[in-house]
């Protein structure tokens, strides 16, 4: 590994609403962007293999559909990839996966250091609670595309590593019935600007203890990326975490 002291920086989804604060985040380490709509002037390109080419790393907050093509992209270009675009089915993640073989990958659906702390005081939960009900709610602005977050599926994803059980066989989105044992829910509430909030609550018959997560500012996730984005530059191949790159 050769870390890069000052990695030049493109930003896919650099018009959107994370996107946009990246860039400021990104400073003079800013080369351009990529958007469905070229701007030559500030260097916003449509094509994923012309902007990975002159970036060390590329900060990712865009689309899930756009996955698949910025894996071979940026996997062809060489180029480190900070992804944390959310909603991706199967055969996106499964792209980003094989893009780990060849360029560093850092994967989170959340890049706040708090929340980041969240999935391992979850996982913990899990582990120590394992027979209590497991209900994760998330509310988020009336623009949110995917549902349940996912920040939201990677908490449901702690809770079922700390209990040892595949979480596919126990995720709850859907409440009818009567709730079976074991299961992780999962609800949704989307409306006016609310950045993103996020709800664990364990429930037993005589206790229940909730961990609360409120972000208060957009920016926190703006920050996360570029500090993520320059600890990736430079690494070796492989598929890391938020947590990876808060380690001390
Ligand atoms: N990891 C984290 O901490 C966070 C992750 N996110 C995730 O980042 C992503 C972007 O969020 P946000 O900035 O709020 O979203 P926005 O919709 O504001 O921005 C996304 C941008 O992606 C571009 N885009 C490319 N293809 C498409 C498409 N098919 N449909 C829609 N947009 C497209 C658009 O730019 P253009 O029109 O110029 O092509 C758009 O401006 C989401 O997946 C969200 O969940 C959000 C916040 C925090
Ligand atoms: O779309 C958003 O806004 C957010 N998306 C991420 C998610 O899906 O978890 C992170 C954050 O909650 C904001």
């Amino acid at each position: 590994m050769t870390q890069i002291s000052a990695p030049r920086i493109g930003i896919a989804g650099i018009t959107g609403r994370l996107g946009t604060l990246c860039a400021e985040e990104a400073g003079d380490a800013l080369v351009g962007g990529l958007s469905r709509t070229a701007d030559p002037q500030r260097n916003i390109t449509t094509d994923p293999a012309a902007l990975a080419k002159s970036c060390d790393v590329v900060i990712d907050v865009s689309h899930a559909s756009t996955v698949p093509v910025h894996a071979a992209a940026f996997a062809q270009a060489g180029c480190a990839w900070v992804l944390g675009t959310t909603g991706l089915d199967q055969g996106a993640q499964d792209a980003v996966n094989a893009a780990a073989q060849h360029i560093p990958v850092l994967q989170a659906a959340n890049f706040s250091p708090a929340l980041t702390l969240f999935l391992e005081l979850a996982r913990q939960l899990g582990a120590g609670l394992p027979d209590y009900d497991a209900e994760i709610l998330e509310v988020h602005h009336r623009q949110k595309l995917d549902a349940p977050s996912g920040t939201a599926l990677a908490i449901g994803r702690a809770v079922a590593e700390g209990r040892g059980v595949r979480f596919e066989d126990v995720a709850r989105t859907d409440q009818n019935g009567r709730r079976p044992d074991g299961a992780i829910g999962f609800a949704s509430l989307r409306g006016g600007q609310i950045i993103g909030e996020h709800d664990l609550v364990l429930m037993a018959a005589d206790e229940q203890i909730t961990l609360s997560h409120r972000a208060l500012d957009r920016r926190v996730f703006a920050r996360g990326a570029l500090l993520a984005a320059r600890w990736l530059a430079g690494r070796s191949a492989g598929l890391y975490t938020m947590a990876d790159a808060l380690k001390r």
